[in-house]
């Protein structure tokens, strides 16, 4: 809702009032409506100001309202009445002004923002654009380009940075109402025509054209299939070329469009699910809610590789002290060297001072005897972890938590290492792990809710999105990707080619193929893990047992090319050729199509045509069924966690919501019989059959995934 007060005699102040953020929800719209006939209709009343309440302009449209059905007044004929009033009327902006918050902004005559406020139009990051006149009216108040910027990328500015653009009026530090209600008393009574930003014309620069099909080449390039920066560019486009009534009608119909689009729908449901990955819950019942957090000060990286430097930098830019570890002298001075030059690169990038006094280096481990919480970032073998474990509980004072950043292995089996393995967790970054977003938090089964909490607390407050994740082979992201990989192996031994494969998911959305993407880790990586387990079979060539292990199918294709010394890029060949190694751009490799000919060949394999159809079922229906068995499982709470890990580590793209969202969107029955022919064809696939979860949820009619908690719940409680 709304409320209406007069103030200082002669102010009408509307205060929005939607906690937390305003959204501009039915009620507030009617709130506003109503507030403005009233100001509007009393004669005393010579202007008027809008503000929220709380400290907070507005979040925008109220999300949660875009399902259903629209009831209220529509907000687009309430910011032209507000534009059109006889009266001035000056937005009072503090916190955020964001969306449809910002536009209703722009209807006003006169902005005012507190110093702190931030201001954007992020639709495009819900899959939509700024349909509320944003996208006409913010190119005619600060330029087509400043506009095309903030509409297609969505980025909030400061208010200090809205000023520069001419977007706010004035900046203030002090209380921002007052400041706007005295401005609004100073302009009353003046003429309000040139105030109407809807009549401005849209300043273009001269090479207008040239500047739109620039912007519209970056965004093809960098959208990987959504369509909303697409729509906003148009919209912009509009704005420049056509008056504004006709630009309106414009923003009008590709607002339609985006609307019913699926993507909207997974980018809201993704906009929902980052939020609800905050409020994680344990199978012991320990919760988010009910589990409190210990305060971190100060903390330790064990081995200062490529992951112990990123955690390092990460830890010390958010104002950590920390204490980096690495044993030989020679490699700690490599480590150190490279943490500076990667913290002073981002202090230059934001323009701070490079946080280097954070952090103290050693050799030795009985440096961090004081600190409050340690990850191990040591080479991924668990004999070595569990030494630094053991060492780590002798040397630690009693209370500290200690976390490993290994991508799969065992967490229990760390914890046993130690006298407190209730403090113990994973801390799963993605490299380089100070700028992936993602970070998978394990719990054990020993693991205390209160590790769990503080981990979560210490991801949130190094800007990362900490998902809680129970402890199996290669937790979520990694158990996901297993299936994923090993289909598309199988597809290049049935006849596809890694170019194929990767054309395919990459149109799909994918910032990356899967082999690009392996040459990129190196294909090393998984070789060692494999050998590990016993799975690798030396100078095996030939035989039906080459591709069978324990009586499953398996593609030794990995296997051969890392006994040819072709690790990826490091080593300039891999699925791919590079022109040196260490260089990124992967070129289609004549050797590679004959060495796979061959190993048909000796397989007694025929190569047949493999379509788009059956690359993207094949890679992303066998990993959706595998998070179909780590929610059986109860390694995950429910399909958002699954769907914020793939988004934010592992590139599949946001706008189709992740890939437990985008099973919804393909149709659970769909998926489910698809995996069913697909496994009848290969038998020998384990992944490949259906999970009882699937089943399940089709059987009871495919619930919307809100839903899925419920079934997944009952499912449980008859195990
Ligand atoms: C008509 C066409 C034109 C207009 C289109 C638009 O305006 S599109 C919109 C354009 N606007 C945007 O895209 C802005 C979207 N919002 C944000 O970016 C951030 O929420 C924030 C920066 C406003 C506050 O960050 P923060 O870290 O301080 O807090 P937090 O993020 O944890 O949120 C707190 C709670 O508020 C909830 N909630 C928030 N916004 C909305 C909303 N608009 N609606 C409904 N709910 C909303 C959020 O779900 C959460 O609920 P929970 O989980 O507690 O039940």
């Amino acid at each position: 809702m709304a409320q209406y007060t007069r103030v200082s005699g002669s102010v009408g102040l509307i205060t929005l009032q939607s906690p937390p953020v305003n959204a501009l929800s039915a009620a507030v719209r009617q709130g506003i409506v109503d507030s403005m006939q009233r100001a509007l209709s009393e004669p005393e009343v010579k202007s008027v100001v809008i503000c929220g309440q709380n400290g907070i302009f507005s979040g925008g449209a109220d999300i949660k309202e875009f399902g259903g059905q629209m009831s209220g007044p529509p907000l687009i004929p309430m910011i032209h009445a507000i534009e059109a009033a006889s009266k001035p009327v000056v937005a009072a902006i503090e916190g955020i002004a964001l969306g449809g918050g910002l536009e209703l902004a722009l209807g006003c005559h006169y902005r005012i923002a507190h110093s702190k406020a931030r201001v954007g139009l992020p639709e495009v990051t819900l899959g939509l654009l700024p349909g509320a006149g944003g996208s006409q009216r913010l190119p005619r108040l600060i330029g087509v380009p400043a506009a095309l910027d903030l509409i297609t990328t969505g980025r909030y500015v400061t208010a200090a940075e809205a000023l520069k653009f001419g977007l706010v009026d004035q900046i203030t530090d002090h209380n921002t109402v007052n400041v706007a209600v005295k401005f609004a008393q100073r302009v009353a009574g003046q003429p309000l025509d040139a105030r109407r930003i809807s009549t401005y014309p849209c300043l273009c620069p001269p090479d207008v054209d040239v500047l739109f099909e620039e912007v519209m080449q970056r965004v093809r390039r960098t959208a990987r299939g959504a369509i909303a920066p697409i729509a906003c560019v148009q919209a912009v486009r509009a704005a420049a070329t056509l008056p504004y009534n006709q630009g309106m009608e414009r923003e009008r119909e590709l607002m339609a469009t985006l609307f019913t689009s699926g993507q909207t729908r997974a980018l809201q449901y993704f906009f929902f699910a980052q939020r609800a990955v905050g409020r994680w819950s344990m199978p012991s019942g320990a919760r988010w809610d009910t589990s409190k957090p210990r305060p971190v000060h100060k903390a330790a990286v064990i081995g200062l590789g490529t992951m112990g430097r990123g955690i390092t930098v990460a830890l010390a830019q958010a104002g950590f002290s920390v204490v980096a570890v690495e044993t030989q002298e020679k490699q700690l001075m490599e480590a150190k060297q490279a943490i500076s030059g990667m913290l002073e690169r981002g202090a230059k990038r934001r323009g701070v001072a490079p946080a280097l006094d954070k952090i103290n280096y050693g050799c030795n481990i009985q440096s961090v005897a004081d600190v409050d919480l340690v990850i191990e970032a040591v080479f991924e073998d668990m004999a070595l972890k569990k030494k630094v474990f053991q060492q780590l509980s002798a040397v630690c004072k009693a209370g500290t938590f200690l976390c490993s950043n290994t991508s799969g292995l065992d967490i229990d089996q760390l914890a046993c290492q130690t006298r407190n393995p209730e403090l113990v967790v994973g801390m799963h970054f993605f490299a380089p792990a100070h700028v992936m977003k993602l970070l998978e938090v394990v719990y054990g089964p020993k693991s205390s809710p209160l590790a769990v909490a503080t981990a979560m607390q210490l991801g949130k407050k190094i800007g990362k999105v900490s998902v809680a994740v129970g402890n199996c082979r290669g937790f979520v992201g990694n158990r996901m990707l297993k299936p994923y990989l090993e289909q598309a192996l199988f597809l290049l031994e049935e006849g596809a080619t890694p170019e194929f494969v990767d054309q395919v998911l990459e149109e799909f959305g994918f910032a990356m193929g899967v082999f690009r993407m392996s040459d990129l880790s190196g294909l090393d990586v998984g070789w060692k893990v494999r050998m590990a387990d016993g799975l690798v079979v030396p100078n095996s060539t030939t035989g039906q047992a080459t591709r069978l292990r324990q009586g499953r199918r398996y593609s030794p294709l990995g296997d051969l090319l890392c006994e040819q010394g072709r690790f990826g890029q490091k080593t300039g060949r891999g699925w791919y050729q590079y022109n040196k190694p260490g260089s990124q751009v992967a070129k289609p490799d004549p050797w590679l199509h004959s060495f796979l000919d061959e190993y048909r060949a000796r397989h007694t394999l025929v190569a047949r045509r493999i379509d788009h159809q059956e690359v993207l079922e094949r890679c992303l229906y066998s990993m959706i069924n595998e998070g179909f068995r780590i929610l059986e499982d109860g390694i995950a709470a429910g399909p958002e966690d699954i769907d914020i890990i793939y988004v934010f580590g592992y590139s599949w793209p946001r706008h189709r919501g992740g890939p437990m969202f985008y099973a919804t969107t393909v149709g659970l029955n769909k998926v489910l019989e698809r995996l069913e022919h697909y496994h009848q064809a290969h038998p020998d696939v384990p992944s490949l059959q259906p999970c009882d979860l699937l089943r399940k949820l089709v059987a009871s009619g495919s619930p919307p995934i809100q839903k899925w908690r419920e079934v997944i719940k009952k499912v449980r409680s008859q195990l």
